[in-house]
């Protein structure tokens, strides 16, 4: 079996590299130069846990070029971005994609979409310009197999995760499960091609969605002063109640976008839009925080720590930080960024000290394990303060070094604060207390602790 995967990115190239090592002989076929050149040379384009020793594995297996090539079967793994400005799905590299593949398409071949697309995209967008080879969609077989991977245990999920298969035809559908049982372990769920679409969009959705009412709670729970962190870890005692962590937003290249495929040909949505809304504005609320800590402060400084759009990543796609950064530059507050995984920013990158260095708060917007562990008795900040908008620092260990601690829906209310209150905005932890609440908390709850629950890796 000859497979030709277009697309070497996140998806694609683990993707390639597993039908290798389970004995395809694989093309990977990427338009960016640079990758084919990285791939060539023995390296990899960016980081995931496992795909070195898988690339050593596959590699006999495996070649790359930036032009497809005749195959048994065609697997489309480009991005579907969003265009920011309409909220409508960007289908150029599909379409571009597809068009490649058309010249090298004969009668029996396979082309398997895994890109995530609006509902019907394969019938309206992709399937025509395959046919455009000459040879009709029956004589080709087609599916739309959608990749349900998340990022930081891509290998693990690939391989694991039940996967839904949509074929245009029985054919298609079996050919598809033949080729993925290869490799994957989970189970395999049949259907047709639309619905594997809309499927896979409705999961990012309910995610999306989720987040937003978890975002929403800690806005609530501040209103009422309430702490967001304790109610949800007692709300999650309930049999069916699981309730996701508040944070800066969302960010990545598919939770952010895909409710906007699902919706973008719809005139009713109304919940999948207002959760979108929700999510985009958290920036807004981390910064009216920081705004609260820093009045009547000169000219201050904001330490970033974590730009990545989620923990233990180096992926910074829609990263909630861009809107973050931005606002508060506008804000006239100067800005300085750490983060040890990722590497390309639109700011530079500093070593923690130097980012901290004379700060006047320390934000942290991902939640990197590392940061967990960090020592602030080693920051040579200007003014102590911290916000924790993930609520993953050992708040305890802040306060003792002086910090005044802000927990993203601690319930301390934004508002209150007023220019010369500053030191009492920020909820001053005492050196004993976990969290800032008056009550003690039982002894049989971890109340600081719920983001080792389902939800964050
Ligand atoms: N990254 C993720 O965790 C997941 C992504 N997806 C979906 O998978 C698709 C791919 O996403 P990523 O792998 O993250 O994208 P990516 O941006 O990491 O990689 C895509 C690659 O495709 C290449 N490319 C663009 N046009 C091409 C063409 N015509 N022929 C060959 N190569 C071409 C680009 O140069 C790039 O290297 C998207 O639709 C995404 O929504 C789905 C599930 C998880
Ligand atoms: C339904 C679902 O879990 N989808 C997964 C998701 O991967 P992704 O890394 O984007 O998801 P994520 O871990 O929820 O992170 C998205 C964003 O949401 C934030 N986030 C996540 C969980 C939470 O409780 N609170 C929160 O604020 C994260 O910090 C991040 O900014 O999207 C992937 C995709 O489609 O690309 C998909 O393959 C993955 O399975």
């Amino acid at each position: 079996m000859k497979i030709c995967v277009l697309g070497l990115g996140y998806i694609g190239l683990p993707t390639a590299l597993l039908f290798a090592a389970h004995g395809a002989d694989v093309v990977g076929v990427d338009v960016n130069q640079s990758v084919v050149d990285c791939l060539n040379r023995g390296s990899l384009p960016f980081e995931e846990p496992g795909l070195g020793d898988l690339y050593s594995e596959a590699k006999s297996r495996f070649s790359v070029s930036t032009e497809p090539e005749a195959a048994d079967a065609f697997l489309i793994a480009v991005p579907t971005p969003l265009d920011p400005a309409t909220k409508v799905s960007n289908l150029t590299y599909v379409k571009s994609a597809a068009g490649m593949i058309a010249p090298h398409l004969h009668r029996g071949n396979l082309v398997i979409l895994e890109s995530t697309v609006p509902p019907g995209t394969s019938e309206r967008v992709v399937i025509p310009r395959l046919e455009k080879s000459g040879v009709a969609v029956g004589d080709f077989l087609y599916a739309h197999c959608p990749e349900r991977a998340i990022p930081g245990r891509t290998l693990s999920e690939m391989t694991g995760n039940s996967r839904i298969i949509g074929g245009y035809d029985r054919e298609s559908t079996d050919q598809a499960t033949a080729i993925y049982q290869t490799f994957v372990r989970g189970q395999i769920y049949r259907t047709d091609t639309k619905t594997a679409e809309f499927v896979k969009l409705m999961e990012n959705t309910c995610r999306d969605v989720n987040i937003a009412l978890a975002n929403e709670f800690a806005q609530l729970a501040e209103e009422c002063e309430v702490n967001v962190w304790e109610a949800i870890t007692l709300a999650n005692k309930h049999p069916r109640v699981t309730v996701l962590n508040p944070g800066p937003g969302v960010g990545g290249h598919c939770i952010a976008i895909d409710p906007w495929f699902l919706t973008e040909n719809s005139t009713r949505c109304r919940m999948v839009s207002t959760a979108r809304e929700i999510n985009d504005s958290m920036p807004n609320y981390v910064l009216r925080i920081a705004r609260g800590l820093l009045a009547g402060i000169r000219d201050p400084t904001i330490s970033i720590l974590g730009v990545a759009y989620k923990g233990n990543v180096a992926d910074t796609r829609e990263s909630p930080a861009f809107k973050f950064i931005q606002l508060a530059e506008n804000e006239g507050y100067a800005v300085r960024c750490h983060d040890p995984y990722a590497t390309k920013f639109t700011h530079p990158l500093m070593d923690l000290p130097e980012a901290t260095a004379g700060s006047d708060c320390v934000v942290v917007l991902t939640d990197h394990d590392c940061f967990r562990r960090l020592d602030p008795a080693t920051l040579q900040v200007r003014t102590k303060f911290v916000i924790d908008a993930r609520n993953i620092l050992d708040h305890g260990k802040w306060a003792d070094q002086g910090f005044g601690v802000r927990v993203l829906g601690d319930g301390t209310p934004v508002q209150q604060t007023v220019p010369g209150e500053i030191a009492a905005s920020a909820r001053l932890y005492p050196a004993d207390a976990a969290r800032p609440i008056a009550s003690p908390p039982p002894s049989s709850i971890s109340l600081l602790s719920p983001n080792g629950r389902e939800g964050f890796l």
